[in-house]
């Protein structure tokens, strides 16, 4: 039985159970829209009379709303979103139209079948002018008989890679007329007249998008923990081969490569936990200060936000695939579960902004702090950037003897994101001073500018993790912990070598250095990756998985779960006489002439 310390209660909160709740429901979760994005968006654009109206009735479920803003032919550049919502002051009605083919909604979670409301994203137009994409409380289905209204065609787009018990739909609206007071109408207004209001900040109308860039974090988290669960579990009863030649075959757990493929993977969620939960107050809070008037958090947010969205969804999605491969065989049958975390992590790369976009926005927050501290400006107390703006040490002291709560390690990790910052920065200036324009400049810069985003965000998931460790009191948990952080830490500086040695701030003994505390923390890990792993207690169901169960017992499962297949429901399926028989009835025949 593997060595079972104390239970690390990290993540049996309130929060990461939602994650279970949407990942349950991801086969057919009927709701994920309205509870993720439409009742998000009345809280935060809807007015005050309007959210009255629709707040309970949403919160009641009396009727299913979806978000409908990306196109066929749009999802990242919304500028360029083709569906129209033009005022009519003479009825004091806006008049929704999908005016060309590339214009019909098109991904909307739930739309297909579900959903009958949307909020609907479209460029307003009022008294002859388009005053951008602003957001609509649009019904699309009868309440009654739940058939699409006049002008209203709608659909499911059809099989995914993925999450195919989401309707994802489509939606063309021909010259649908909805009241004036449909239009969200907290932030922009337009007056019956048809005047037209701008809103304090023109961004707040995207507060929903927002809401799931942070919230995918912690999402990406739960889906690293479920597979690094599954993958330790299966691991600590699979064996496979010898270490000491005859003493018998041995976990593939006690192998090293195994535990290089799957530990850093845990490690990574626990980091990613801890960001996710920082960036959800930071999105809390920046929404409630907008409620009191005050958006001067609102640029932070979105670049934070926008960055560790685009970094844990590509390294979840990297790391489900390690946790996959670690399995062997039974990892590629669907009875481990990993098609189905991994067939729903991976979308999250792409939605709520595909990740290279998500990446430069971060990169535009980077390059105004590049221009004040080129301009000699001294920090804002930023706790996010403020590292920018000082000179840290010459060289890497990673491998000094005390590195208290790994000063040396993050003042590396600031070091490069800093290097990577300032050197895109004077690149573009370059660019421009030989005459390219800014956005060609900045297009020549952009793989060096998401390096530098990457850094950012490198930067900011290490240091938090290391503040979040240093908090805990119970020393037993808190142990476990570091040995975790130390492999995160460390495994993070070989993950960016290349930019620490590139320019001689690290030097190859130090990148020894660090491979070596990475060896030493797989070690201090193996005797609790069990514990650590049953100590999020999940429930097998939430697991999918067949591998992961937590009594271990795969083998007697894998069998029944194999067994119920309906292929097996009989020896000899019809298929066999009408076609494979036949033919080699045939082949046989014609062998004895
Ligand atoms: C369906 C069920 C799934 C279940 C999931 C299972 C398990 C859970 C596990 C993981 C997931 C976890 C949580 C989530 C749970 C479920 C998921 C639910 C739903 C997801 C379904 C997906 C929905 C969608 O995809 S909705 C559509 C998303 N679309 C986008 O994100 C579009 C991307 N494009 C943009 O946002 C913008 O076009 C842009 C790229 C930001 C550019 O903005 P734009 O104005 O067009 O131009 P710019 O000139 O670049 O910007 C001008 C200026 O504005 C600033 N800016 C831009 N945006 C913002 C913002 N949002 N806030 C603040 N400021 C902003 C920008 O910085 C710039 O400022 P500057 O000029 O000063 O630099
Ligand atoms: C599972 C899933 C669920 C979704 N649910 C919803 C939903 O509920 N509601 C909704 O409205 N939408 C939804 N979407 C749509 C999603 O938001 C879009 O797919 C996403 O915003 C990307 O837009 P796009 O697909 O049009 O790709 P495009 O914008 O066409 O981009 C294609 C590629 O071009 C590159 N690219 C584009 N623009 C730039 C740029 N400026 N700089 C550099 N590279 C660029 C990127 O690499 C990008 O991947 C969903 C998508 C998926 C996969």
């Amino acid at each position: 039985m593997e060595h079972a310390p104390k239970a690390i209660d990290v993540t049996n909160d309130v929060e990461m159970r939602t994650f279970n709740f949407f990942t349950m429901g991801i086969d057919g979760h009927p709701l994920g829209l309205h509870l993720d994005m439409a009742i998000p968006t009345i809280l935060n654009n809807a007015d005050e009379e309007q959210q009255k109206d629709w707040l309970p009735k949403a919160a009641n479920r009396e009727f299913i709303a979806t978000y409908a803003q990306t196109e066929m032919g749009h999802g990242t550049n919304l500028k360029k979103l083709e569906t129209t919502a033009t005022y009519d002051p003479k009825t004091q009605e806006f008049v929704l139209n999908s005016p060309t083919i590339t214009s019909t909604k098109w991904w909307p979670g739930n739309l297909g079948k579900s959903s009958n409301y949307a909020v609907v994203m479209a460029q307003l137009y009022t008294q002859g002018k388009c005053h951008g994409a602003h957001p609509f409380f649009v019904q699309l289905r009868d309440l009654n008989t739940h058939k699409p209204l006049k002008g209203i065609t709608v659909g499911d787009i059809g099989p995914k890679f993925g999450m195919n018990t989401v309707d994802n739909g489509f939606l063309q609206f021909d010259h649908v007329r909805t009241p004036r007071r449909s239009m969200f109408m907290k932030h922009a207004k337009v007056l019956p007249d048809g005047r037209y209001v701008p809103p304090v900040h023109d961004k707040l109308n995207y507060s929903a998008m927002v809401f799931i860039r942070a919230a995918i974090v912690s999402g990406m988290a739960y889906h690293l923990l479920v597979t690094s669960t599954i993958a330790v579990r299966y691991s600590a009863i699979r064996r496979q081969g010898e270490i000491t030649p005859g003493a018998g075959e041995v976990k593939v757990l006690d192998y090293q490569t195994q535990q290089h493929r799957i530990f850093p993977q845990l490690a990574r969620g626990l980091a990613f936990r801890l960001s996710g939960q920082y960036i959800m107050k930071l999105y809390t809070q920046t929404m409630d200060d907008i409620r009191n008037g005050d958006i001067s958090a609102v640029p932070d947010l979105h670049a934070l936000s926008c960055g560790l969205k685009a970094v844990t969804t590509h390294h979840a999605a990297l790391g489900l695939e390690q946790c996959r491969m670690a399995c062997g065989g039974h990892g590629y049958s669907q009875a481990s579960g990993f098609p189905l975390h991994y067939s729903v992590a991976v979308g999250a790369c792409t939605y709520e902004g595909e990740n290279m976009v998500m990446l430069l926005q971060t990169a535009r927050h980077l390059m105004k702090i590049a221009k004040a501290i080129r301009a000699g400006q001294s920090p804002k107390s930023n706790k996010i950037v403020d590292y920018l703006f000082h000179k840290g040490p010459p060289k890497c002291l990673i491998d000094q003897a005390y590195d208290t709560n790994y000063r040396n390690v993050l003042e590396s990790f600031e070091h490069l994101a800093r290097r990577q910052t300032l050197e895109v920065y004077d690149k573009l200036v370059q660019l421009q001073q030989q005459g390219r324009n800014y956005e060609q400049a900045w297009n020549d810069c952009a793989v060096e500018l998401c390096k530098a985003t990457r850094a950012h965000v490198r930067t900011f998931l290490a240091r938090t993790f290391v503040e979040e460790i240093d908090k805990i009191s119970d020393l037993s948990i808190k142990s476990v912990l570091q040995d975790l952080l130390q492999l995160y830490l460390y495994y993070e500086v070989t993950e960016c070598a290349t930019g620490l040695l590139e320019d001689g701030f690290m030097t190859g003994q130090q990148h020894k250095y660090a491979k070596k505390k990475i060896y030493e923390a797989l070690e201090k890990i193996r005797p609790n990756a069990v514990s650590i792993v049953d100590s999020f207690d999940f429930q097998d169901r939430e697991l999918h998985s067949v591998l992961g169960r937590r009594d271990g017992n795969v083998y007697e499962n894998l069998l029944k779960w194999a067994q119920s297949s309906p292929l097996n429901k009989t020896d000899v399926l019809p298929f066999h006489h009408k076609y494979l028989g036949k033919m080699m009835e045939e082949a046989r025949q014609r062998s004895k002439i």
